[in-house]
């Protein structure tokens, strides 16, 4: 069996949804959905959307093939052959429009925008959403990780503790787009061009008769890269000492240690007395890492208390996002075809946040003209053209309508980008760098007040009026 054929991962549901269209021969008919999800996560004030690149080689993947289809026809909902035979040329043929990865993103705002026949639509919704969720939530960990370590180095060390391979490399890269420098894994680094970074374990040091010699081996072996663990027997007793001592050997063979690591203790105390340590003994270079379940709240306190370390490798609580472990992003149907004709649908919720904005829609990122800075994130449905005219807009919250302001002097940044017209990509996905560089420009838009790690303040998407009425005329309708 072939593990690396995604056509399947999909949840059922949508393959029967396709089906009965079928039977009822209304596979045909258009329907355009919208994902986006309800609640930015870890209470931060902006996410970073990630999971594109993947979602764009799954749909150019896949192919029912004789396994597929031969697994599918031993279901008990015991699909007709003809549908089957479908299945076998099912290729999607639609547009899809998305933010680029990257991109800080906001909720209740569409971000993967798909547009098609029912049939080739319903597919995309379940792998659409698991790659956008893990990798929106990972990327949106690691910018909030990169916010408090300033300039300094980020390890991305999470693969063993992660939610098994995909999630390892795809995470890896997420963090890569939020300003990680480097990853431990080596297909990540393969796959993706990530730079690639390794140290050494406990297991290292245990293996040998004594630190020293381990610490001497392992310079002798890696003269270029080394980088040694510290915290193996006593830290400052031993550690630090046997390091320098090896660092001193190497400088008479003209060859310099990169660092020592930290993975336990107190990393505040142990890092000024391993730094004061390297200084005295002229190792000024020798720069020093940390690890240990490090997060963005452990981070930011060792900075507070004055700690010298140089780079961070962090793992479990990032990969995992373990503080939040899932993003709700949803794929919601916003328009259908009845008779020949396109026409907008909502889903009415108890709940008013999930009560769903009817309409194929466009988002805009409002960019005031004297401060440069983003005001709002402005929906219109797709065939509104005043944000492009350059219109005066009413900027309203749709939960509070009565609170509105007036831009007259903006540019309109247009955040959805064609993906597939017809099937066919059109977009060229930027290497790593390029969305490394578009992800640290797009920080620049916002205000300070709006990417504070804690108490964020809401950033503005608001609905343009003739959305806010539609919407208002389908709840209307449905009461
Ligand atoms: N000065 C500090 N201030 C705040 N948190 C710290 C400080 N130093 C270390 N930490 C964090 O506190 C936690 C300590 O974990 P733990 O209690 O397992 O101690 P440990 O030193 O790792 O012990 P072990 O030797 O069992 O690994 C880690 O998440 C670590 O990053
Ligand atoms: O703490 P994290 O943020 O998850 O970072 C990864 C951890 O994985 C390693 O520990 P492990 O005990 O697995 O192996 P070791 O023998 O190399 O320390 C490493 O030393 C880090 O502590
Ligand atoms: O290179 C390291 O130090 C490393 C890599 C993965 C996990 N822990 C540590």
């Amino acid at each position: 069996m072939r593990y690396d054929n995604l056509t399947l991962h999909t949840d059922k549901y949508e393959i029967n949804m396709m089906y009965a269209h079928w039977v009822h021969g209304t596979d045909q008919d258009r329907a355009v959905f919208e994902a986006y999800f309800r609640k930015l996560p870890f209470g931060n004030g902006f996410a970073v959307f990630a999971g594109l690149r993947r979602f764009v080689e799954y749909v150019r993947s896949i192919r029912f093939d004789e396994e597929t289809i031969a697994y599918l026809s031993k279901q008990e909902e015991n699909y007709d052959p003809e549908f089957l035979d479908k299945l076998r040329y099912y290729r999607f043929n639609g547009n899809v429009w998305s933010v680029e990865e990257g991109t800080i993103v906001f909720a209740n705002e569409p971000l993967v925008r798909i547009e098609g026949t029912v049939f080739e639509t319903h597919l995309l919704e379940t792998a659409l959403l698991n790659f956008i969720n893990y990798q929106t939530l990972i990327a949106t960990k690691a910018a909030r990780i990169r916010q408090v370590a300033g300039a300094d180095l980020l390890m991305e060390f999470g693969t063993r503790r992660a939610q098994e391979a995909d999630a390892a490399v795809w995470g890896a890269r997420a963090a890569c787009i939020a300003g990680f420098n480097s990853t431990s894994n080596l297909r990540a680094g393969m796959m993706f061009g990530i730079p690639t970074s390794g140290t050494h374990a406990h297991a290292w040091v245990q293996h040998h008769d004594s630190e020293e010699q381990a610490f001497e081996r392992l310079a002798e072996a890696l003269p270029n890269q080394v980088s040694l663990l510290v915290d193996t027997y006593d830290t400052i007793g031993s550690g630090v000492p046997n390091a320098i001592k090896v660092a001193k050997r190497m400088e008479k063979r003209g060859k310099r240690m990169q660092a020592i690591r930290l993975d336990s203790g107190d990393l505040a105390y142990l890092s000024k007395e391993a730094r004061r340590l390297l200084d005295e003994a002229g190792l000024r270079y020798v720069k020093i890492v940390a690890s240990n379940d490090l997060d963005e709240n452990i981070i930011m306190n060792l900075k507070a208390q004055g700690a010298r370390i140089d780079s961070w490798g962090v793992g479990t609580q990032l990969i995992t996002a373990s503080d939040q472990p899932s993003l709700g992003g949803v794929y919601k149907l916003v328009e259908r075809e009845k008779n020949g004709k396109r026409e907008p649908v909502i889903k009415i919720s108890g709940n008013p946040e999930k009560v769903t904005t009817p309409g194929a829609k466009d988002v805009y990122r409002i960019v005031d003209r004297s401060t440069g800075f983003a005001i709002a994130d402005y929906e219109t449905l797709t065939d509104e053209r005043d944000v492009q005219n350059g219109e005066p807009l009413e900027l309203f919250d749709p939960v509070h309508p009565y609170i509105r302001r007036k831009a007259t002097e903006y540019d309109a940044v247009a955040l959805l980008k064609p993906i597939f017209r017809e099937g066919e990509p059109v977009h060229e996905l930027p290497s790593l760098e390029e969305l490394r560089e578009y992800h640290a420009e797009q920080l620049k838009l916002f205000r300070p007040e709006v990417l504070r790690k804690l108490n964020p303040e809401n950033y503005p998407v608001v609905l343009s009026p003739k959305t806010w009425r539609l919407k208002m005329d389908l709840i209307e309708r449905y009461k």
